[in-house]
């Protein structure tokens, strides 16, 4: 479909630096580009623990579904780890009518941690508790999906994300004011 929204998924281990990266990618690609964050939605919204079958699986695709259908890019990033989010990750993408693209961040246990301990919530959190957390190489393995090297600054992954994207057509009215 022309000028159809783009769909795409971040994935990877916690402090990988996905949320700062998909942050950035909202802003780079501009007005009408949705962030679907699976901590807002697990977390905040539903107040659920990451677990098979969870709620906030089906609250994610309705919302991914109901962002793409007025129009909007929509990134959706999370762990997401594949044992839970897999099945509705393909759903979505399989039925998306636009270009999709799939990236996991591939950051090593020993950087996650580096980079954990450099947040307010870094005392909170054992690095035990992160050994335990962390799962190598955890990809959907759907065709096309890219590997990231994580270990590199956020604005050369930036870039690499926005060339595997490429174009991205702005799907709504900018008119002045709307958008924040
Ligand atoms: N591999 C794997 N499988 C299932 N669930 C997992 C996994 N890794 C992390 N988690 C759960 O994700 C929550 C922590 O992730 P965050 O990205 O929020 O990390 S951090 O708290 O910001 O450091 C935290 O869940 P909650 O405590 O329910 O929020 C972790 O239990
Ligand atoms: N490419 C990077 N290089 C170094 N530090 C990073 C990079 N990306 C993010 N960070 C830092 O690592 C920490 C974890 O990043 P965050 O985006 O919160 O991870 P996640 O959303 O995967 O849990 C933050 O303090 C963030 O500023």
């Amino acid at each position: 479909m022309e000028n159809a929204p783009h769909l795409i998924v971040l994935r990877g281990n916690a402090a990988s630096g996905k949320s700062t990266l998909a942050a950035a990618l909202q802003r780079a690609l501009g007005p009408g580009t949705a962030n679907v964050e699976q901590d807002h939605f697990r977390r905040v919204i539903l107040r659920e623990h990451d677990v098979a079958g969870g709620e906030n699986i089906g609250l994610i695709a309705h919302t991914v579904r109901y962002c793409a259908s007025i129009g909007n890019n929509v990134i959706v990033e999370g762990i997401l780890v594949a044992k839970h989010y897999r099945d509705m990750l393909r759903e979505i993408l399989a039925e998306h009518p636009g270009p999709t693209h799939v990236f996991y961040l591939d950051v090593p246990l020993e950087e996650t941690l580096r980079r954990h301990a450099t947040r307010p919530l870094g005392a909170e959190i054992s690095a035990d508790t992160f050994r335990e957390w962390y799962v190598q190489s955890d990809t959907l393995s759907v065709p096309g999906e890219v590997v990231l090297d994580g270990t590199a600054d956020l604005e050369v992954t930036l870039k690499v994300i926005l060339n595997r994207v490429g174009d991205v057509t702005p799907n709504r009215d900018q008119d002045g004011g709307r958008y924040l």
